[in-house]
């Protein structure tokens, strides 16, 4: 009885699976999105406000970037998938002759080592799409750090990585992604996506989430000792900080601090920042 079920439930997948004008490949996550309704959406979440460029990451076979184009700002695509590029190249325009390609450029790059100072020549620009989920908390990570060209940043993910990015203090799933996200970008999650709605469905629901850079997103404390500071806290999360903090060499007087009594989901993006300030004040003064 099982068994019948599963061989029927393969089959309808491949017979969705063929009609894709490319073949969706796993080892590039891709899974390519069915629902116009939920792109549209996804499109609709970038505000775009005071700026003309948008990256999409992951195009595939465009899908959502009809909707980023009918935005009418310059748009640039890019994908790692050689099919996607050339169907993109070749076909989109055709399949979707209402849709203006003006100002549209698709390029066949891996997003994590392309220069983005020489995307739109050092002009600020959105970050979008339908994220591979194996690199998504990477994708963040490298909007994080270039935040100097990156004011807004939306799109979808794996639903409990979207939900960690936005999550506050207080709860289990509050971690380095919260923190190191919402200390420089205002997070919001959207809503959620089912997999019924992607060829080939993935195994998980997915959520999408908008970050806004923060109007002053330049913080009184050394990146390098913040990041270093929330990724050993959380490497312990049952620890108090006083215990998983102790190779920053803190002196005597700092470790009575009553915030070295708390655990690390227990500190608010502030307070996160407020403890580096001190650390970094105690190795100054030691
Ligand atoms: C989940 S699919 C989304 C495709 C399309 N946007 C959609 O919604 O149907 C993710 C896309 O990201 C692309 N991709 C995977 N790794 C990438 C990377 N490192 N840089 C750029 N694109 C990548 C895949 O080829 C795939 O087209």
């Amino acid at each position: 009885m099982k068994k019948k079920y599963s061989h029927k439930k393969q089959k309808s997948t491949k017979k969705q699976y063929a009609s894709d004008p490319v073949k969706a490949k796993k080892h590039l996550g891709q899974h390519f999105l069915k629902d116009e309704e939920v792109a549209e959406r996804i499109g609709n979440t970038l505000t775009l406000n005071g700026y003309e460029n948008v990256l999409e990451i992951g195009p595939g076979t465009g899908v959502l970037t009809k909707y980023i184009l009918q935005k009418g700002k310059n748009v640039i695509a890019a994908d790692l998938d050689t099919e996607s590029i050339e169907y993109l190249n070749q076909s989109f325009a055709l399949d979707h002759p209402s849709i203006s390609t003006e100002n549209f450029q698709v390029i066949e790059a891996d997003f994590l080592k392309m220069n983005l100072e020489k995307l739109f020549n050092g002009k600020a620009f959105a970050i979008t799409g339908n994220f591979p989920y194996n690199i998504s908390t990477q994708i963040v990570f490298k909007a994080i750090e270039n935040r100097d060209l990156v004011p807004e940043f939306t799109g979808m993910f794996q639903k409990e990585v979207a939900q960690r990015i936005c999550e506050k203090e207080g709860s289990k799933t509050y971690g380095i992604l919260s923190v190191l996200t919402q200390a420089y970008y205002d997070a919001e999650y959207l809503f959620t996506v089912p997999p019924t709605v992607f060829n080939p469905p993935p195994k998980v629901d997915s959520g999408v989430l908008r970050l806004i850079r923060k109007e002053d997103y330049s913080l009184p404390v050394e990146q390098k000792l913040f990041f270093r500071v929330v990724k050993t806290a959380f490497q312990q999360r049952r620890k108090t900080l006083r215990n998983s903090l102790k190779s920053f060499n803190l002196s005597l007087q700092l470790k009575e601090d009553s915030i070295f009594g708390q655990r690390p989901e227990q500190l608010s993006v502030q307070q996160f920042l407020e403890l580096t300030q001190k650390i970094q004040h105690d190795a100054v003064s030691d």
